[in-house]
Order: structure tokens, then sequence, then C-alpha cells
């Protein structure tokens, strides 16, 4: 990665296979939701949803990164709701297929938290999708 430059999503870390199972889109248990949270700096947990707001510089910084969402919510299939306020934009994490949270939500909260520490970062402060 080049400080200055686009961001290229695909160079961001995937998300970790600590927890890949059979079946990822299984409602996880409120234990095992209290575990993964541990492990996930900077979310909090309401009604079965997982929830980051992060605060930009300004509206353009806010609209750049959510086009780096793009790229890891297609691959794994899972999409963040996303509500934007100028410099302020809240991610919110649940499995709506579900009605709870899976580890696909864990899996995209441990990606979006990659992806927003690289992005704040770098100068460039949007991101290049993959054209692949
Ligand atoms: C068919 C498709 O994969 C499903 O509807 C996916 C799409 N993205 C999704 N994203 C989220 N957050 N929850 C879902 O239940 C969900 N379902």
């Amino acid at each position: 990665m080049t400080v200055g430059q686009p961001l290229l999503v695909s160079e961001i870390p995937v998300p970790s296979v600590q927890y890949s199972e059979t079946n990822p889109n299984r409602r996880l248990s409120e234990a095992e939701i209290t575990q993964r949270l541990q492990q996930l700096s900077g979310w909090k947990l309401e009604n079965q949803t997982l929830i980051y707001t992060h605060t930009f510089n300004n509206f353009i910084e806010s609209v750049n990164f959510i086009n780096c969402l793009v790229e890891p919510a297609e691959k794994l299939g899972h999409h963040p709701d996303i509500s934007v306020s100028y410099n302020k934009v809240k991610i919110s994490l649940t499995t709506h297929d579900q009605g709870g949270l899976t580890s696909l939500d864990f899996q995209l909260a441990e990606t979006i938290s990659n992806l927003i520490n690289t992005f704040s970062e770098t100068s460039g402060k949007q991101c290049t999708i993959n054209p692949s």
C-alpha cells in the first residue's frame, strides 16, 4: 500500500479464519456472542446487532469510506446497514435472514475494523475497488 494513493481494498487483511465454520450463517448463542465481542474492539452490542460509529474529517471521507465497504460485503455476501450524518458513519451488522448474529457479522466487523485503521492511515482517504 502506498501512502497518498487510493487504498486498494483487496490489500486489506481478510477476516481471520478463527471463526470459520461449516455454517457461518448459524445464529450464535448469547455465550458465543459475548465471547466474540471481547475480541472485537470498538464495537458494541444492541438488540442482536453489532454497532460501530466512526467520525471522519468530513462528508467526503465518510462517503469514500462507505465505498470501501462494497468489495468486502460483496465478497462475503453479507452487507452492513449504514447511516451517515456528515462526518459520522454508523455501521450496524446483523444477519437479517437469521434474525440475529452469525459468524458473518463478526467476520465483517473485523474486516471493517481493519479497513478503518488502514483508511485513516492513508492520506488518499479513498478506496479503489478491485475490478476482478
Ligand atoms: C441471498 C443473499 O445472500 C442474502 O439475502 C444475504 C444478502 N446480504 C445480507 N446481509 C445481511 N447483513 N444479512 C442478511 O441476512 C443478508 N442476506
